[in-house]
């Protein structure tokens, strides 16, 4: 793990915004498309404003959130749309985005759809990761019903989680697929978020799921 510290978040979003910016570009010279998934949540919003501007082949690359809030686009909890609005904006609005929620269906009835589309983009070229408090990193929850299964070697690529401390069922990409991303960033902001991630280190998994994505991560901390 790589740990690198920001005077604020201003210029942690301006740093981890062009360095994405080129790990895309260095994946796009070798190859047609590139995969991208990214964080909802509120963390990722201030490196999305600077990435969307970024000079490079946009249409080229394939844009996916780590996980989803099971609620329909215009709700204000939806993933999807903190990522239309603040990722796929400027130069950025020619990426392809795969969106996880069905409208009007249940996950657990979509998931064998949607992972025949996450599937032939795997690995993940580039991942841009947050963090709860709880150690929680996309939706693996510490103590979710399906947590183990989320967590291990073999699992598929989607899983549906129902969090007790989450108003709605999530999607989330596995941990194996998560931590397999060929580059891979991991963005915190305070420093509570500071101290659960030392902490992480020392649990098992289950009790601190970022620990089973952070082989080989820069980790990007600003107060
Ligand atoms: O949909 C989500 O909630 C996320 O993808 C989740 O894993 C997020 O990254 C953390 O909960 C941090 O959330 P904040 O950035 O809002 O603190």
């Amino acid at each position: 793990m790589k740990f690198n510290e920001y005077p604020d978040q201003d210029m942690l979003a301006i740093e981890v915004a062009n360095e994405i910016a080129g790990d895309l570009k260095t994946h796009l010279l070798h190859q047609d498309t590139v995969s991208f998934a990214v964080a909802g949540g509120t963390t990722p919003g201030l490196i999305f404003d600077d990435l969307c501007a970024a000079d490079i082949d946009w249409d080229r690359v394939h844009v996916m959130a780590t996980d989803e809030r099971w609620v329909p686009q215009d709700n204000a909890r939806s993933n999807a749309a903190m990522i239309r609005k603040r990722l796929l904006q400027n130069r950025a609005a020619a990426a392809q985005f795969l969106p996880f929620h069905v409208p009007g269906r249940e996950p657990e009835d979509v998931l064998a759809e949607l992972e025949s589309r996450v599937v032939p983009e795997l690995p993940l070229s580039v991942l841009l990761l947050g963090m709860g408090e709880d150690m929680h990193t996309a939706s693996l929850f510490p103590g979710a019903a399906g947590i183990e299964a989320a967590l291990a070697a073999d699992a598929p690529p989607l899983a549906v989680m129902r969090p007790d401390s989450q108003p709605e069922a999530r999607i989330t990409l596995t941990a194996r697929v998560l931590d397999a991303a060929i580059a891979k960033h991991l963005v915190i902001f305070g420093d509570a978020k500071r101290e659960a991630l030392e902490q992480a280190m020392a649990l098992p998994p289950e009790n601190a799921p970022v620990q089973a994505v952070l082989s080989e991560v820069s980790v990007h901390w600003a107060p």
